[in-house]
């Protein structure tokens, strides 16, 4: 039987909230099985993520109109249905509600028939009120934002610029590009004013084009394009990539090698074979080693004074990628930054043994928050004298904090991302 757009969209949804699938391989896993044309497919992934992102807003607006909590699933269909209305100026509002109507009838052969005029009726009733002119008070429901990371931000920012970010969240996310191949030309892009390897669009499946399967171009955000180049490389370095997968810094840095070489370590042996991939794709697998190592283990595996160059992209909280991946705000608890904090430590602990003297450390991430970047950092040099801190500059000097590259998310509608330099002594 024909996919239908809609149900899949919801098959996807009650995978990321009621089986706590991430949304990006829940999607791409029902995307392929599916038969659904390539618009289809774009119709069913901004249906996905818009709900994922709006989820809170989307059940406020539901909510005058139900006397109990509807199962899990129904509650979806309401979200999916309201998120069309709301959001989705091409699609009209009769035929949003007669899809989720056919949904919900054909979902159970016992209750079908119930479910059906329930949701008739809930977004019937929504679409004659005034309540769908509103806006809620609280940003928590606003942007769906979970109060811990809102008052981490606060906290962190203070309420104005939490505000622009939450409102640079919403917006739609670029694409960028990294250019390897300087000859070829990319329709519909434009140069990146952060870094001269970027061009960015606003859309496009870029992907799936010719070039980038000939490794002429490269997906990767322009804040992540920020690293190789801090790393001075003359091109003959011998360079630890110390959580590397799937590889985009690793397959840039190998760009500025001649003879030199880089061991790209990660925890997971699918996740080294997307670094192989990538490097085979760029054409740089010659200068790319993978191996399978807890990068706590560097200096027992490797010993001292190894290393020209290390890279330390530790592993995060991920919060400066929500604009990409929404649901990363739902996956959060407390105790996870104070982890992070002491794995991203014990990782830059144990790797930096094995750099030689007067060699680079890189220290990177895509997060926001102090306790996972400036709070690293501070605890790390305080405890290492033999390093010290090298400031880094760029000619947009509202991306440098403290001699770091610190760029949140409303800044250049970039990711969130974070990067300190070291020198060993
Ligand atoms: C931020 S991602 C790296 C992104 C990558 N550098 C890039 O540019 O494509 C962090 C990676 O660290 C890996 N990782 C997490 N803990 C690790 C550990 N203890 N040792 C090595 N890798 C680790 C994760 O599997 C993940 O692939």
């Amino acid at each position: 039987m024909k996919t239908n757009a809609r149900q899949l969209a919801l098959d996807v949804l009650n995978d990321i909230f009621s089986n706590d699938a991430y949304a990006n391989l829940s999607l791409d896993h029902h995307l392929k099985k599916s038969d659904l044309s390539v618009r289809d497919k774009s119709f069913v992934t901004a249906l996905v993520y818009g709900v994922v992102a709006k989820k809170e807003l989307l059940e406020w607006y539901s909510a005058p109109f139900l006397k109990k909590a509807p199962q899990p699933w129904l509650q979806m269909l309401l979200n999916l249905t309201l998120y069309q209305i709301q959001w989705m100026d091409k699609v009209p509002t009769s035929a949003a509600v007669d899809e989720a109507v056919k949904l919900a009838k054909n979902h159970d052969k016992h209750n079908g028939e119930t479910a059906g005029k329930f949701i008739n009726a809930v977004l019937r009733n929504f679409m004659r009120s005034e309540h769908r002119f509103e806006l809620p008070k609280t940003w928590e429901i606003k942007y769906s934002m979970p109060k811990l990371l809102l008052d981490k931000m606060v906290k962190q920012f203070g309420g104005k610029r939490t505000g622009e970010i939450l409102e640079s969240l919403e917006e739609k996310s670029h694409v960028s590009l990294r250019v390897i191949d300087p000859t070829v030309e990319i329709a519909g892009t434009i140069p990146s004013v952060l870094t001269k390897t970027a061009v960015i669009a606003d859309s496009g499946n870029f992907a799936e084009k010719a070039a980038f399967l000939e490794g002429k171009y490269t997906i990767q955000d322009e804040s992540s394009q920020l690293v190789a180049p801090q790393m001075e490389l003359s091109g003959t370095e011998e360079i630890l990539d110390a959580c590397a997968a799937p590889g985009g810094k690793t397959t840039h840095m190998a760009t500025y090698l001649t003879t030199g070489h880089i061991t790209a370590l990660d925890l997971y042996d699918h996740k080294l074979k997307l670094i192989e991939e990538n490097a085979k794709r760029q054409g740089v697998s010659d200068k790319i080693t993978t191996k399978k190592l807890d990068a706590t283990k560097v200096y027992e595996t490797f010993g001292p004074e190894r290393f020209d160059r290390i890279l330390v992209d530790a592993p995060c909280s991920g919060v400066g990628l929500i604009r990409r991946k929404p649901d990363i705000r739902y996956r959060k608890e407390s105790s996870d930054f104070t982890q992070l904090h002491d794995i991203q430590l014990k990782i830059l602990d144990n790797a930096s043994k094995s750099l030689k003297k007067n060699g680079i450390m890189i220290y990177s991430t895509c997060t926001i928050f102090d306790e996972e970047n400036f709070d690293v950092i501070q605890a790390f040099l305080a405890t290492h004298k033999d390093f010290e801190q090298v400031t880094i500059s760029h000619e947009k000097n509202d991306i440098i904090t403290a001699g770091c590259i610190f760029l949140t998310p409303e800044m250049y509608h970039t990711d969130g991302f974070f990067v300190a330099k070291f020198r060993k002594n």
